[in-house]
């Protein structure tokens, strides 16, 4: 499997950083979040004149095993028809791409439908869906290495059209209840903690959901004995689109990309990758806190700040889409701002 190079970045700039942001004409951290987030785009550009170029959105779709247990309100037909929706410019993700100028990549990596005539969609699929992590592992390890690939070979793409801020997002039925393993197994969190409504459960729904996440669970632990590793645990439940958008974000950060993070599913895939290197996270910028049960609780394990609370639960990558004026204004607010000096105002402090 390929090793990523990852690090924190250089914080050499960091006072020279602080000082230009004191010294634009405003109060001294009236800005508020907006200069933590510039301050953070600087020092992953290493630069006091950040720019945000060719934006990205990578959309990585996959059927689940797991929704033959019906944990998902919704049948895994949606998961190809949504796909389609998508090349035809109708969904959520499609009409914020077109809204802040991103260029959307729709790659299928395991949707359990044929979509290899439609040409805006990238036919990358490893097999048509995951197994049933009820039973085993979701994918070998082999399919485990693809899916990483796959989501490095869009980055690349993205990288070569001149982008430097990547949004990651996903469409997979049944695709919360991976996360929900995820986010239990790898942040140590009961489980029914990380359960939730999904696309639209009921009460019994979940707590069908509930069992049957957790006969899965208690089954892998007494198969590996509690002992199992990072991968292995990512490799078991997970969907080929997740792990596609977790080898998006590493190698989006080895390539010194910002990763605009999107929902709870997202977010569970920024815990993996942050799991496997930690120096991931600085490249990182979360987008929102939505509504699915556990996603404040991820990000609160990630130490992440989201910029916005809007109730969302869609995925896709809407929340970080919405979220991509915030970083636009944080780059405004550096580049365009006077300071005391060229705005001829006292400097009181
Ligand atoms: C029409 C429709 C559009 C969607 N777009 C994203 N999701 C979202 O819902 C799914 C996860 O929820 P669960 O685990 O409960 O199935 C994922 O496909 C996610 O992208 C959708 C779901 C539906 C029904
Ligand atoms: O926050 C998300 O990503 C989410 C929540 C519910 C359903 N689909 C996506």
């Amino acid at each position: 499997m390929r090793t990523y190079n990852i690090h924190k970045p250089d914080a050499a700039l960091l006072d020279a950083i602080r000082h230009k942001i004191d010294n634009l004409n405003k109060p001294k951290g009236s800005l508020g979040r907006l200069e933590d987030l510039a301050m953070q785009i600087c020092l992953i550009q290493q630069t006091l004149t950040p720019k945000l170029n060719n934006p990205c959105h990578l959309l990585f779709g996959g059927d689940h095993g797991i929704e033959h247990e019906k944990v998902s309100v919704s049948p895994r037909e949606i998961t190809w028809q949504q796909m389609l929706n998508f090349a035809k410019g109708g969904g959520g993700v499609n009409m914020f791409c077109r809204q802040h100028g991103f260029k959307l990549y729709l790659v299928d990596v395991g949707v359990d439908y044929d979509l290899s005539n439609c040409h805006e969609i990238y036919n990358r699929k490893i097999a048509p869906g995951t197994a049933n992590f009820i039973d085993g592992p979701a994918m070998s390890e082999e399919q485990y290495r693809q899916a990483l690939d796959v989501g490095a070979e869009f980055v690349d793409k993205c990288h070569a059209d001149g982008c430097n801020i990547v949004c990651v997002g996903e469409m997979g039925i049944a695709n919360t209840s991976p996360s929900s393993v995820w986010m239990s197994l790898l942040g140590d969190i009961p489980l029914d903690e990380c359960i939730g409504a999904g696309a639209g459960l009921d009460n019994a729904g979940i707590r069908h959901k509930s069992d049957v996440l957790n006969r899965a669970v208690n089954r892998f632990i007494s198969e590996t004995g509690g002992k199992a590793d990072t991968n292995t645990v990512i490799r078991y439940f997970g969907g080929f689109e997740m792990v596609s958008a977790v080898g998006a974000m590493l190698r989006a950060a080895e390539l010194g990309l910002i990763v605009l993070v999107d929902g709870f599913i997202m977010t569970a895939c920024a815990l993996a990758a942050v799991r496997l290197y930690p120096e991931a996270k600085e490249y990182m910028i979360f987008g929102h806190v939505g509504d699915e049960n556990g996603h404040r609780r991820l990000l609160d394990l990630l130490g992440a700040q989201p910029l916005l609370n809007l109730g969302l639960r869609l995925g896709e990558g809407t929340g970080a889409l919405c979220a991509y004026p915030i970083v636009e204004s944080a780059v405004r607010m550096i580049n365009e701002m006077n300071n005391f000096d060229n705005a001829h105002i006292t400097k009181y402090f």
